[in-house]
């Protein structure tokens, strides 16, 4: 569903990515972890289409994001990790806004919408004007706009930031339904009981290289993932 062939990005010269090669197939969760800087949002961002990059390519379901980015945009959802969205929209307008965008049909619309603001407990405010939510709110709201259209691959930054500890469960039911029926899931996080309980796989980038990827369990061992992460980036 995704590969990442020899990907490099330069800030002003200087690599916040180098040369990272990585797989993400249907049906995968694929949690992305690094401290700090590590370059996590430089390649999510890239994936997106929304960054350049010189060097290296990017496949989304066998196409190039660099020859055909809005096929490919097309094909995905990207949550970034801060959900600044159109404060003057309620939120109701705003997803039937996603939903014209990704030509979701209106019946179809309407039922998922309803699900999800369900499933996230927030229906009653998707009358309410983004504006006066909360940044949890805001962020299930983006969420809801992510998962409207069934992409087939989903991009996720630090998602569990500023939820409450029921809309991360439901948040976590929702990726692995999503990914049951042939979705996948690219997404960081530094919370390492979460990916390391919800991924199946885990790739771990340290100072723009990746340095370790694979089944959670391999990455692991008998270790728990904090101790494993920590020991990599102390190396
Ligand atoms: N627009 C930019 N201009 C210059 N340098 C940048 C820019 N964006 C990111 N960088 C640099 O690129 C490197 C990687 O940053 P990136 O945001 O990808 O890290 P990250 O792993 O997402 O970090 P965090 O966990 O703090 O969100 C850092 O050294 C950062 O300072």
């Amino acid at each position: 569903m995704l590969q990442i062939v020899h990907f490099s990005k330069s800030y002003e010269g200087k690599k916040a990515v180098d040369n990272l090669s990585l797989e993400v197939k249907s049906g995968d969760i694929y949690g992305f972890i690094g401290h700090n800087g590590a370059g996590k949002t430089t390649t999510l961002k890239a994936i997106s289409g929304i960054l350049d990059f010189e060097e290296g390519d990017i496949i989304i379901d066998g196409i190039s994001i660099k020859k055909d980015a809005l096929t490919c945009k097309k094909k995905m959802a990207y949550i970034p990790d801060n959900p600044d969205i159109y404060e003057h929209l309620t939120g109701m307008e705003f997803l039937r806004f996603i939903g014209d965008i990704y030509e979701v049909p209106k019946e179809e619309r309407a039922i998922r919408i309803e699900k999800y603001a369900d499933d996230f407990e927030i229906r009653a405010a998707l009358m309410d004007s983004i504006g006066s939510y909360s940044h949890g709110m805001k962020q299930k709201l983006v969420l809801i706009s992510a998962f409207l259209h069934k992409p087939k691959l989903l991009l996720l930054d630090e998602p569990f930031v500023g939820l409450d500890p029921q809309a991360s469960h439901t948040l976590k039911t929702l990726m692995k339904e999503m990914c049951s029926e042939g979705s996948a899931i690219f997404f960081s996080t530094h919370v390492l009981e979460v990916a390391e309980k919800l991924c199946n796989k885990i790739a771990v980038i340290k100072g723009g290289k990746l340095i370790e990827s694979g089944e959670t369990d391999e990455v692991r061992g008998n270790q728990s993932l904090e101790d494993v992460f920590l020991e990599l980036v102390k190396e």
